[in-house]
């Protein structure tokens, strides 16, 4: 099983849904880092499950304890470990997943791979739930990427078929993003929010569930960072976030709609700003080649609607071999996407952290 992800600040998230505790090792901070510890609760917050209607009802207070690596809220050279005990499990509620897998999510693939001792309860180590401790990981490498002027901030772009502006920052400032980050429910426009909520809560009383995207910009990044073929700001990025539960795809700048443009249309002028050299749009999504041309970074990232659902499914029971049906219990978030905000934030600032500290 590889949760490790990174090159130079390694980054290994362990623990399960509903274990003992979760938790991150990281591993090849610069010592003196001070973190500040109100930041990274509020960004915890962000993510921890419970109180919202748009999310499940499992209650965590997602407040990490650290076991090691700093002295006084400050890095000091040796790997940093903080552990988030569970609290409110129910792994009853699981019970007889260990023999009928829900459609969609990870039961039946881990049953073949680690041939019925995986751990079933929550979701596991499959579970949405680890992106609590990738999140604590991400929020101390979006520290230390802010003193080098590189900021991230993502948005909902969409839930079901109601779409959020873009954040095209040529018509939107840099601050009026990282605003976003403030909100209890982070889109550019609040009446486009107040309809997501509505599709959500929608397919929540029809015993169903939602999916969106996600849009991420990353700004600061100098021009120079990456490198072609596999190693590129693009796979170093995509890798992160197919790390995050339940994402399906990811497109860069204008992605998929690239291929309906002319060269005409999808190409980025070039001109001088004030001494730097600028693209006068942003359709590359800030990289070319595998590598940075210091325009901001946009990648937009699809979410799956939750397949935990409340109706009743085909499914099979393993051991016999026939078919059956499925309701599945537990709580669940009947739209992923809100609560993955800060989550694609995470992994984008851990690889853009990585690929600097070289
Ligand atoms: C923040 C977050 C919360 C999630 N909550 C749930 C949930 O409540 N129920 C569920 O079935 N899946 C949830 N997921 C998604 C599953 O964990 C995921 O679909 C499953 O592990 C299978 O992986 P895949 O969808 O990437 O193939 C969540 C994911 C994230 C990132
Ligand atoms: C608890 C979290 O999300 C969980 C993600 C999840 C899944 O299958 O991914 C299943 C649910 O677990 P449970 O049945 O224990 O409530 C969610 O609550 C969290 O993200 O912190």
């Amino acid at each position: 099983m590889s949760s490790i992800v990174g090159e130079n600040i390694k980054v290994s998230v362990f623990g399960q849904s509903h274990s003992k505790a979760i938790g991150v090792v990281i591993d090849g901070l610069p010592a003196g880092l001070t973190i500040d510890m109100e930041e990274l609760k509020a960004f915890m917050k962000r993510r921890a499950p419970g109180g919202k209607a748009y999310a499940t009802a499992r209650k965590e207070a997602d407040v990490p304890e650290f076991l090691s690596g700093l002295v006084e809220n400050t890095t000091c050279g040796a790997p940093l470990c903080a552990v988030i005990h569970n609290k409110d499990t129910r792994s009853s509620d699981y019970e007889n997943l260990k023999n009928i897998p829900r459609p969609g999510h990870a039961d039946y693939p881990a049953q073949i791979k680690f041939q019925g001792f995986q751990d079933v309860a929550g979701g596991g180590h499959f579970s949405g739930r680890l992106t609590a401790p990738l999140c604590v990981a991400g929020n101390i490498c979006m520290q230390a990427l802010r003193e080098r002027g590189i900021q991230v901030a993502a948005h909902i772009y969409r839930i079901a078929h109601v779409q959020d502006r873009p954040a095209n920052l040529t018509d939107l400032t840099q601050a009026e993003l990282l605003k976003v980050r403030e909100k209890e429910f982070p889109v550019l426009e609040d009446e486009k929010g107040e309809k997501m909520r509505q599709a959500i809560a929608q397919a929540k009383d029809e015993l169903d569930s939602v999916g969106g995207i996600i849009e991420c910009v990353i700004t600061g990044v100098p021009a120079g960072v990456g490198s072609p073929m596999f190693a590129g700001v693009e796979n170093r990025l995509a890798a992160a976030a197919f790390g995050v539960p339940a994402v399906k795809g990811i497109e860069f700048g204008n992605g998929f709609g690239c291929a309906n443009l002319r060269g005409s249309q999808n190409n980025d002028s070039y001109e001088i700003q004030e001494g730097r050299v600028v693209t006068k749009t942003n359709h590359s999504g800030g990289v070319l080649g595998g590598i940075s041309t210091g325009m901001p970074i946009v990648f937009r990232v699809a979410i799956k609607p939750t397949s935990s659902i409340a109706q009743e499914q085909d499914s099979i029971r393993m051991r016999e071999m026939e078919n059956a049906k499925l309701v599945v219990k537990g709580r669940h978030d009947p739209c992923i996407v809100p609560r993955a905000v800060p989550c694609v934030e995470a992994v984008a600032a851990l690889t853009i952290y990585d690929m600097l500290c070289c």
